[in-house]
């Protein structure tokens, strides 16, 4: 998916030669090498490349360093910046200026050469100019000789680069809208101006008649297609047509529309990325793709009026593996619904995992829940849950079926075994579309989330007036006993893979129970991914702008530039007058 951005490492140093900057060079460089090994030990990009630094060519002791060091970092694709030092330097002569890479500054905290004290010194210089920066200092003293990156430093690089990269990756990328506005859902309002603004991203936008072109005029890998088929039937169960009689399909036409998905799937995936085999074949304007990053497929209600439906393609797309093997997830968003695409987007470059799109559908309370089942909820559920459910993008790597410490989990594509991508594959069941809502067929993905994984809801609206907004709410994916499950779960659309998620409480705001999470939800779609990675995804929404309006992080994992802290005392409030001020990132 095009370049992928590099972290500049600067060490600055005291520009006074005679003896200062000498017998600090090698320290500072030191420090910059020390730290460089450790982002490429312990971040990878998405795509499972490692990530790679680049080290200024000399200590910064200036302004002349500072501008050789910019040079080579712009020749060298550097996208984020992190500024390193154990010693005084000169504040605003040795910062990074360029306004669009996020940036940090670790001072070493040592007492024998004041590195926190330039720290102070330059961010008040970042702070002044409108260049925010993140602040980095350990907790404890350590000795100048120390060279070991401590604890409470290690987790604020991480979440610093972490997000940084994400920043840096979009930039330049496209979402691909496939269709247009689905059903009156505002999401699939594909807003050029928020994807240019806030995170520097083209909109593309394609009629859905060119999936149906390149399907009738055989503009795909025909080869690719018979393994990927032939793969689909031995590795996609079909379930129990549930439609009435009267509107069923014909195997014959289950059978056509089987191939048909398939091919739809070939074909979004070509229309993102593009495929040089593709060219081989005489399609050389399509074997370019649209570069995009991120998608959506409008689906209903045209195409599916008449059409297979996209759950299918969603589905493996949004998955870890197909009949490729095991791969990258795709970020495909159901519905065209562009904002939680957005958040999938943000969660899989923050996680490096797929993303479970889902309507957030119901709030049950433990009365409803005792109502309809006689069931009392217990331990983590006995203050309700959420249904999550969603006919097309949900990953299939949501069904829990992999396992990190014997524990279900959502794992980087290079962590998950061949066993466990089957085992992800066997628990899902691909039903007959109900066709009363897909009248042109197709086939749905069902499963059942395993409980006790963390996860992360989230979701981004834009707010007229405002701007966008990140909502954040961590919690668990959890287990029903058998029967409640299944007599709630029957209720509804059954042919949809279900997460039955419960948020942690704070006991205040929009935390203080579980209805008041459903109902501050700013849509009707939300995103998990897996872990608690609500303070990634705050550091992230600092460094694009966009305020979070409603999350249940711990306040000691929040990250955000220093400069924040100068907005008021009121850290969520801070949030919205410093992206207020410091505006769109482009
Ligand atoms: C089939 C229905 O139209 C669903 O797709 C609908 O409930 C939604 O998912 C709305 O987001
Ligand atoms: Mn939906």
């Amino acid at each position: 998916m095009g370049s992928r951005p590099k972290i500049g490492i600067r060490p600055v140093i005291d520009g006074r030669l005679g003896g200062i900057r000498e017998s600090l060079e090698e320290t500072t460089m030191g420090m910059a090498q020390n730290v460089a090994r450790f982002f490429e030990e312990n971040l990878r990009h998405p795509d499972g490349a490692a990530v790679e630094c680049v080290i200024a060519d000399s200590c910064i002791g200036g302004v002349a360093e500072a501008a050789m060091a910019a040079d080579k970092f712009e020749k060298s694709g550097v996208g984020v910046s992190l500024t390193v030092t154990p010693c005084w330097c000169y504040g605003t002569e040795t910062i990074d200026m360029n306004p669009y890479t996020p940036k940090a500054i670790w001072g070493f905290n040592g007492t024998e050469r004041p590195g926190a004290v330039y720290l102070a010194a330059a961010l008040a210089g970042h702070n002044q100019k409108g260049l925010p920066a993140f602040s980095i200092y350990g907790q404890d003293v350590q000795d100048i000789t120390d060279t070991t990156i401590p604890a409470d430093v290690q987790h604020k690089l991480l979440r610093f680069a972490k997000a940084g990269l994400a920043v840096a990756t979009m930039r330049g990328k496209s979402y691909l809208s496939v269709g247009s506005v689905s059903m009156g859902i505002a999401g699939s309002i594909v807003d050029a101006g928020f994807f240019e603004s806030y995170l520097g991203m083209r909109t593309e936008y394609v009629d859905s008649t060119e999936v149906l072109r390149r399907i009738e005029r055989n503009i795909f890998d025909q080869e690719e297609f018979e393994k990927a088929i032939a793969w689909t039937r031995e590795n996609c169960k079909e379930g129990t047509d549930y439609n009435p009689d009267n509107l069923r399909r014909s195997r014959e036409q289950k059978d056509g529309d089987w191939e048909f998905v398939v091919k739809m799937t070939l074909i979004i995936r070509d229309l993102m990325i593009g495929n040089p085999k593709l060219k081989e074949l005489g399609f050389g304007e399509e074997a370019h793709g649209h570069n995009a990053i991120a998608s959506g497929f409008q689906g209903q209600r045209q195409w599916t009026d008449h059409l297979p439906n996209g759950d299918f393609s969603e589905a493996i797309l949004n998955s870890s593996f197909d009949w490729n093997g095991i791969r990258q997830a795709f970020i495909v968003a159901t519905e065209n619904d562009s904002l939680n695409g957005v958040a999938m987007l943000f969660g899989h470059l923050l996680t490096d995992t797929a993303q479970i799109f889902a309507d957030v559908r119901t709030y049950w309370s433990p009365e409803a829940v005792k109502r309809t089942t006689g069931y009392e909820l217990e331990g983590i559920a006995s203050n309700g849950f959420l249904h999550l459910i969603n006919s097309g993008s949900c990953t299939l790597d949501g069904t829990g079926q992999q396992s990190r410490n014997g524990e279900p989990a959502m794992k980087p594509f290079w962590e998950i075994s061949e066993e466990e991508a089957k085992k992800c594959l066997d628990a899902t069941t691909w039903y007959p579309a109900t066709l009363e809502y897909f009248r042109g067929g197709g086939y749905s993905s069902n499963f059942l989330t395993k409980g006790k994984m963390p996860v992360t809801m989230s979701r981004v609206n834009l707010i007229k007036g405002l701007g966008p907004v990140l909502q954040i709410a961590e919690g668990w994916s959890i287990d029903l006993p058998e029967h409640v499950h299944h007599h709630i779960d029957q209720r509804t659309d059954k042919t949809w893979p279900t997460t039955w998620f419960v948020p942690n409480l704070t006991g205040t705001g929009a935390f203080r129970d579980v209805y008041s999470v459903m109902n501050n939800w700013g849509s009707n779609h939300g995103v998990v991914s897996y872990g608690h990675v609500g303070a990634d995804l705050i550091t992230l929404a600092s460094m694009l702008r966009i305020p979070v309006c409603m999350h249940n992080v711990p306040e000691e994992k929040i990250f955000r530039p220093s400069a924040w802290s100068a907005f008021g005392m009121d850290a969520e409030g801070a949030d919205y007058r410093a992206c207020q001020t410091y505006g769109t990132l482009y």
